[in-house]
Formats: C-alpha cells, sequence, structure tokens
C-alpha cells in the first residue's frame, strides 16, 4: 500500500510542529505549510532525522489560490493526499472596546478563511484523487466558551465549531470525515504572547497573565503540544473512521459538556 500523505498548515512551530512530527512517526509522509520555510525546513530535518518523510510547502492560508497551490505541489511530490489538518491560526488579543475592522479582517481571513480554503483544496484533491479523507481543523477551548479579551479570536474559533458541522454533513456520502480539535492551554509562542499582553494590559505580569486563562484546568497542568497531537492522531487515523462533526476537546478538562 501506497504512504498517506498529510498537510499540515502552521507547521514551523507550536502544535503545527507536534502534530507534523506526530502524524510522520504514524507513517505518514507529511506536507508542511507556513508562510516562511526557515522553521519549516527545521521541523523537516527533525523528521527526517528520526526516518519520517516531509516536504516543505510555503503558503498564506488566507490565500486561496496559495492553499490550492500548495495541495496541487504536495499531490506532485508525494503521490496523494488524504487528511488535511487546518491548523494554522493567529490570536491578537482584542479587548471589545479597542476592537477594529482590521483586527477582524486580519483574524477572519487566517483562521476563518484560511479554513475554508484548507477544506476547499483538500475536497478538490480527494476528488480528483477519487478517493475520500480526513478534514481536521483546529478550533479552541475558545470557541466553546467565549473568553474574554479575544473577541476576534474567541468567535473565530467559534465559527470553525460551525463550519465543521456543516462541511460533515456535506461530504459525509463521500465517506470524508471532517472533525475539529479544541486545546486549551497550550505552551506555545501564542499563548505565552496572549499571556503576555493580557498581564501587560492589566499592569501586571505574564504569570497573572496565563493564570488568567489556565486557573480552571481540571488537571492542573497546562498542556504539551504532544497532548494535542495526540488527538489529531486519533482523527488523523482509522479509529476514527465513524466520527464526524464533532469537536474533540483536548483542555485537561476546562470545559464539559
Ligand atoms: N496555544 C494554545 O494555547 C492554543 C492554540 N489553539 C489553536 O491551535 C493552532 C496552533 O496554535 P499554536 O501552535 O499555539 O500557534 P503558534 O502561533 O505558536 O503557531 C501558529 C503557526 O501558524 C502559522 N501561521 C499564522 N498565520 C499563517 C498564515 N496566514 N499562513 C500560514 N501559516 C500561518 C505561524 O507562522 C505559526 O507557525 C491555532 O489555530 C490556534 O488558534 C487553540 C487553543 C489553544
Ligand atoms: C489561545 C487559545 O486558544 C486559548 C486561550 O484558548
Amino acid at each position: 500500500m501506497s504512504q498517506k500523505v498529510a498537510m499540515v498548515t502552521g507547521a514551523g512551530q507550536g502544535i503545527g510542529e507536534a502534530i507534523a512530527i506526530r502524524l510522520a512517526k504514524d507513517g505518514f509522509a507529511v506536507a508542511l505549510v507556513a508562510r516562511h520555510a526557515d522553521k519549516l525546513n527545521e521541523v523537516k530535518d527533525k523528521i527526517e532525522a528520526a526516518g519520517g518523510k516531509a516536504l516543505v510547502v510555503t503558503a498564506d492560508v488566507s490565500k486561496r489560490d496559495e492553499v490550492f497551490k500548495a495541495v496541487d505541489q504536495t499531490i506532485d511530490a508525494l503521490g496523494d493526499f488524504n487528511v488535511m489538518v487546518n491548523n494554522a491560526g493567529v490570536a491578537p488579543t482584542t479587548p471589545i472596546d479597542t476592537v477594529t475592522e482590521d483586527d477582524l479582517n486580519y483574524v477572519y481571513s487566517i483562521n476563518v478563511n484560511g479554513t475554508i480554503w484548507g477544506i476547499q483544496a483538500a475536497h478538490a484533491a480527494f476528488k480528483k484523487l477519487g478517493h475520500p479523507g480526513k478534514i481536521i481543523n483546529a478550533t479552541s477551548q475558545a470557541g466553546v466558551v467565549g473568553n474574554p479579551n479575544l473577541t476576534a479570536y474567541s468567535s473565530s474559533k467559534f465559527a470553525i465549531r460551525g463550519i465543521t458541522q456543516v462541511v460533515a454533513r456535506e461530504l459525509a456520502e463521500e465517506g470524508t470525515t471532517v472533525n475539529a480539535f479544541a486545546p486549551g492551554i497550550v505552551k506555545t509562542p501564542m499563548m505565552f504572547d496572549i499571556a503576555h499582553q493580557v498581564g501587560q494590559n492589566a499592569g501586571k505580569s505574564d504569570e497573572w497573565g496565563m493564570q488568567t486563562f489556565a486557573k480552571d484546568i481540571a488537571l492542573k497542568r497546562l498542556s504539551e503540544p504532544e497532548d494535542v497531537a495526540n488527538a489529531v492522531a486519533f482523527l488523523a487515523g482509522p479509529d476514527s473512521n465513524y466520527i464526524t462533526g464533532q469537536t474533540l476537546e483536548v483542555d485537561g478538562g476546562m470545559q464539559f459538556h
């Protein structure tokens, strides 16, 4: 059987890097996507040093044509396309009274439009290749419950859950599954930036900023990116074949339903 191919957007650092490394370990050839190649090349080296296969593809996920081109390049280089992980995202702090049109356009063009372009490009690839696939979208615990100071971001992540449900219904007939993962408070550059900004806005420390978000984690520890990668590996693999339209919360017990 030929090697399955997964694409991970925002794969140069944080959660995306951990997902790419884990999927490569699970046997996927992994296309690593971000706007610049430098960090992606470092992740590629790590994957190859561990015996895996990776391809670096640069694209801005907010640009539809670049995402489609990235998927085509991946098929040309790796020969197939099976899993799309729409992970890239941005999270500026946006207290409600300060939100600007530029903030909304910036956050929505990457988090929401970027996910839609990723879904469209993956679906076009599955159709072209004549087989179904798996689409996995990054939402957040902040897309399940509104988080203070994150109007633009939190609302964009609510949208991702909605898009996941809609597209899961649309593509189910073809056998393609569409799910989302909702991390909690993960030790990545994004989360450290948020903690810093929230702390600074309140005239307090970064640690105070972090605790604003982390104080209600039932398991009483911040998340490692690998905690999230473990869940995405499940959604990318055959054990999740009968699951679609769902959001898997990977937050150490922050939100309960
Ligand atoms: N860190 C956390 O605590 C949480 C993160 N998440 C979500 O998980 C995902 C990954 O987050 P982190 O690893 O923490 O973020 P991060 O900021 O550390 O990494 C995000 C990656 O996305 C890339 N990216 C941003 N805009 C892009 C664009 N237009 N085109 C291509 N790549 C782009 C960045 O270059 C970076 O490599 C995001 O969707 C985020 O919203 C969700 C819940 C919690
Ligand atoms: C960044 C994020 O998704 C949070 C705070 O849940």
